[in-house]
């Protein structure tokens, strides 16, 4: 069981008393301590963040007590926090990083650890690497410690609780007008999924003076018998709110609040791809920002084509918020976001916020003066129709690894009839056609399936392309 530890697309996860084990998120906490003092910034102490799944409070302060005995001190949240928080609780200390124990969207009999460095944003690979292999020596001395380890006990490493919602509202309430946003007053319904990010959502609205409807405002750690990830399917419940009681549109969060998903008024779900556009569109003609634009290789090109008309530049990474992160960081982006649903942008933390999507969403559903859909063929009327999909394909390890080996001479001339013009591998395999449609076949990172993803200009080619590549790769 040991050697399952791997940190993913976003951390490690594993099932509850399988593999995430007292034991082994002490071997892990370890190993993030060990890191945090090689790199010399141990005195600078670590939040420690958790969500409201089963027994996370109870992890954390296995955490803790691990940073504690190896000097560290800790910054204890006093309550269940959305990851962003947590994030943003390391630039309010100016710690060393924060550990976060969350499975995020995942199924209630997951947990999770987040390992979130100093810079506010998800780990990049170098560095959950350099924790791993220190893992990998701890897991193979037994006894838990690592010679190679310089540090000097600080006595005085103590464990302080926080609180720093309010902080974090203020600071999201100067992102977005909110004065101005207070003179168009409307009806939304917030879906917080059962998940950490309870009440934060409904504060900012309440200040506004909105009026509102808070559902599975619970925190439940079975989420209320459904999956807290606020995509099409999950979010019924919310729909039927949004229909029922007339509102503007609904807003949800998944488990950790790191994610998104908006319901338009007529109960329409508007999918992360369009949310990402509809805010480019908007920060770039409405704020006149201007700055590089980040995206996932699996993230709608309608963001290239509006990046294109501002003659801004548009970079495009791996799957994983870390690297848009890196993008915000370090390429002067203005906007990084993923069709998984993670956003942020310029002047906040480096990590994807669902608070912070929603409540831009919330500036432009108040601003414009139009719902979202109207505000989608607004758009496509510009710059032309897409429509994009993921189908997920469930699969063995074995299998996995076959098509994975398949992909490396996969080279279609033609996908539908429609030349295959590019041919893109910084993640899976991307075919660009020469339309401008195009479809990434991808191993996922955190489960074991694939993902076909794929865009073009109407549903049935999305649909029909997926299926084409699903059969030649044997999937
Ligand atoms: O497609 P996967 O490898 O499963 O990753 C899907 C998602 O996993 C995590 O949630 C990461 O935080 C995201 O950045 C990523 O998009």
């Amino acid at each position: 069981m040991r050697n399952r530890i791997k940190f993913g697309t976003d951390g490690w996860r594993g099932a509850i008393a399988r593999d995430f084990t007292f034991d082994n998120v002490n071997r892990v906490a370890a190993a993030i301590a060990i890191y945090i003092n090689q790199q010399n910034l141990g005195s600078r102490g670590v939040v420690v963040g958790y969500d409201n799944r089963f027994l996370s409070k109870e992890f954390a302060e296995e955490v803790s007590e691990v940073m504690l005995s190896r000097g560290i001190p800790v910054y204890f949240s006093e309550k269940p926090i959305p990851t962003p928080v947590t994030a943003f609780a390391i630039k309010f200390y100016r710690t060393s990083g924060a550990v976060m124990i969350t499975a995020s969207h995942n199924p209630p009999q997951h947990n999770g650890i987040k390992y979130i460095p100093e810079y506010a944003g998800p780990a990049l690979p170098y560095i959950t690497e350099s924790i791993e292999n220190i893992l990998k020596m701890i897991i193979d001395n037994k006894n838990g410690d690592y010679s190679g380890e310089k540090y000097t006990v600080n006595k005085k490493a103590s464990l302080q609780k926080f609180n720093i919602d309010n902080m974090y509202l203020e600071h999201i309430k100067k992102i977005i007008p909110f004065e101005e946003m207070k003179k168009n007053k409307l009806k939304i319904i917030i879906d917080p999924m059962h998940g950490a990010g309870i009440g934060y959502l409904r504060e900012i609205a309440e200040d506004l003076g909105w009026n509102l409807i808070e559902i599975n405002n619970r925190p439940d750690p079975l989420f209320g018998g459904n999956l807290p990830e606020p995509t099409k399917e999950r979010l019924h419940a919310l729909r039927e709110w949004v229909i029922k009681s007339n509102a503007n549109f609904g807003m949800a969060l998944d488990g950790d609040a790191d994610r998104f998903g908006i319901i338009d008024s007529d109960g329409t779900y508007i999918c992360p791809n369009e949310v990402l556009y509809i805010l480019l569109n908007y920060l770039l003609n409405k704020r006149g920002w201007r700055g590089a634009v980040a995206r996932t290789v699996a993230t709608t090109h309608m963001l290239d084509e509006i990046a294109k008309k501002h003659n801004l530049e548009l970079i495009e990474t791996p799957v994983g918020f870390k690297y848009i992160g890196e993008c915000l960081m370090k390429r002067g982006a203005i906007l990084g976001g993923e069709e998984s649903g993670g956003l942020s942008i310029k002047g906040h933390i480096p990590e994807k916020d669902g608070i912070l999507a929603n409540a831009l969403m919330m500036e432009i559903a108040s601003l414009e003066g139009k719902n979202f859909r109207e505000i989608i063929r607004d758009i496509q009327a510009q710059f032309g129709r897409k429509v994009s999909g993921r189908l997920d394909v469930r699969c063995s390890e074995e299998k996995k690894i076959e098509v994975i080996g398949k992909l490396n001479s996969f080279s279609p001339e033609a996908l539908q009839g429609k030349k295959v013009v590019r041919r893109i591998t910084i993640d899976g395999l991307k075919l660009v056609m020469e339309d401008g449609s195009w479809c990434l076949i991808r191993p996922s990172g955190t489960e074991t399936l694939f993902r076909i993803y794929a865009e073009a200009g109407d549903g049935v080619m999305v649909e029909s392309v997926q299926q084409e590549v699903k059969e030649i790769l044997g999937l």
